[in-house]
């Protein structure tokens, strides 16, 4: 998912990267705001199978639509309509709070039509960036949900000193590339997820909380395996109290009974299901990271001690 505030440049990223030859197979899903589907222009022709929702936006309106666009481009991908596709792009509009699409995204319905979602990427202009954030609170949310921040038109800024500390400020954890007019090697751009590395972000923020434009961030680790019948009771009424604040909460957790550790992730109030992870962690070690919007820091701590009280004897 690409997110970025208006003019940020995700359709000058997304251009960039369709047109580079290390890119791999991808569909497109662009959602506008107004009328007139100026991207689609831009896009057609470059890649088949784009699908364009109508006009709104994504994240209230249209939510519907955008399961209705996931399941048509399977479909036609089963029935051979289209060429095979192993990614799928989706542009959001550039005001546009990522929460609600996330959870459509990570949502079971989504899921069963084999789509994973691959992380969020955040644009931010390195030039009018930090005005943004000062005005417009979706701007922060974009950073704060985001797995990595792509700076863009850093041709046009003399220094980026001052934009890259407010979005380690807001999101201390979120890789952070850059980019002119979009030229960047596509899979940094898409390793989502996969490119962060949570033990060492949970471990930085144990005792040194982030607080930024009303965004906190704050992460635990835990030795030992945890016990899922607890821990689950444990997430499920922290979202019941707090979703409505909760960003995200990412962990990698080592759990009793199963011999890999799996991945949880949160969104507001919905909690998805587990996967194994794949990448490699530290053996025993599991980690917490939790990003919430004026959230109370000792409803986060009061989390992380119920947590650690999980971990089996
Ligand atoms: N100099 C320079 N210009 C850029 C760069 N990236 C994007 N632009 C320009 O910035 C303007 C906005 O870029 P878009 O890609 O349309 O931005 P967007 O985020 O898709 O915009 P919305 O769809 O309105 O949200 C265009 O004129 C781009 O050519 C960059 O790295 N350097």
């Amino acid at each position: 998912m690409l997110s970025g505030f208006l003019g940020s440049g995700k359709s000058t990223l997304l251009n960039a990267m369709l047109r580079n030859r290390d890119m791999p197979p991808t569909a497109v899903i662009i959602n506008e705001f107004g009328e007139v589907a100026i991207d689609h222009a831009l896009i057609e022709g470059v890649v088949d199978g784009v699908t364009l929702l109508g006009s709104g936006c994504v994240c209230c309106a249209v939510r519907s639509d955008l399961e209705a666009a996931l399941r048509d481009l399977y479909l036609k991908h089963v029935r051979g309509l289209i060429p095979p596709f192993s990614r799928v792009i989706l542009e959001t509009t550039g005001l546009a709070d990522p929460g609600p699409v996330l959870q459509t995204l990570s949502s079971r319905p989504v899921q069963m039509l084999r789509y994973r979602l691959n992380g969020l990427v955040t644009l931010v202009d390195a030039v009018h960036g930090e005005a943004a954030l000062a005005r417009h609170h979706e701007a922060v949310q974009q950073i704060a949900m985001a797995d990595s921040i792509v700076l863009t038109k850093i041709d046009l800024a003399s220094s980026t000193d001052a934009v890259r500390a407010a979005v380690h400020d807001i999101n201390p954890s979120a890789t952070v590339l850059a980019a002119i007019r979009g030229e960047i090697a596509p899979h940094l751009v898409l390793a989502g997820r996969a490119g962060a590395d949570l033990g060492s972000e949970a471990k930085a923020l144990t005792n040194t909380a982030h607080h930024s434009h009303g965004i906190l961030s704050k992460g635990r680790q835990f030795h030992g395996r945890l016990d899922w019948e607890k821990v689950e009771p444990l997430l499920r009424a922290f979202l019941r109290m707090n979703g409505d604040r909760l960003l995200r909460l990412k962990g990698i957790l080592w759990l009793g009974g199963v011999e890999r550790p799996v991945a949880v992730h949160a969104v507001h109030h919905s909690l998805y299901p587990v996967d194994p992870v794949a990448a490699s962690v530290e053996p025993g070690i599991s980690s917490v990271v939790v990003i919430g919007d004026h959230l109370d820091e000792a409803v986060v701590d009061e989390l992380m001690n119920g947590l650690a009280s999980a971990v089996e004897a």
